[in-house]
């Protein structure tokens, strides 16, 4: 008995297919409005997540000391990609939460479980591995302050 299968989408309709596919509730419209959008997710988080609020004040404390510091410019950079990957991680994290909680709304699910222990996992490790590098380079130059003051 022969099987009916649908041919492959033609390459030239895959834009039609794309745009169809991307039709949602509302699409930014300009850059601009892209900016607003995620602009509206940060304030979103940094209002609502402790953790968000915590890492922002860390990071920016660590950029500002190793400024202060006078590191050299590689390392205030590595301080700044470890800070900022903690933040956008944390971003996920909390989308990766709502996105749960819309789903299975108010009921247990161990999907929903480890889910939210993996965002949340991969936000600590991201945290740890920025604690740890911010340690290594600014410890040295920040001891080393200190005692010339004593
Ligand atoms: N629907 C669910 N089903 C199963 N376990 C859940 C569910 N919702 C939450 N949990 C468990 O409770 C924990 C905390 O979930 P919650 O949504 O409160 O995140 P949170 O405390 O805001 O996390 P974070 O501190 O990372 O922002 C999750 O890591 C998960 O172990």
């Amino acid at each position: 008995m022969s099987q009916q299968v649908s041919p492959p989408p033609q390459t030239n309709h895959l834009p039609t297919l794309v745009k169809k596919e991307r039709e949602s509730w509302k699409v930014a419209s300009n850059l601009l409005v892209s900016f607003k959008y995620a602009w509206a997710g940060i304030t979103y988080s940094f209002q609502t997540q402790r953790n968000f609020r915590i890492h922002v004040c860390v990071g920016s404390l660590a950029i500002a000391l190793s400024v202060f510091l006078h590191l050299q410019a590689i390392e205030v950079a590595v301080i700044g990609i470890t800070s900022g990957l903690v933040l956008a991680l944390e971003l996920l994290n909390t989308a990766i939460e709502s996105l749960v909680d819309l789903t299975v709304k108010q009921t247990y699910h161990d999907l929903a479980k480890i889910a939210k222990d993996c965002a949340a996992g991969a936000v600590l490790i991201s945290a740890l591995v920025a604690v740890l590098v911010a340690g290594t380079l600014l410890l040295p130059p920040l001891l080393a302050l200190i005692m010339s003051n004593f």
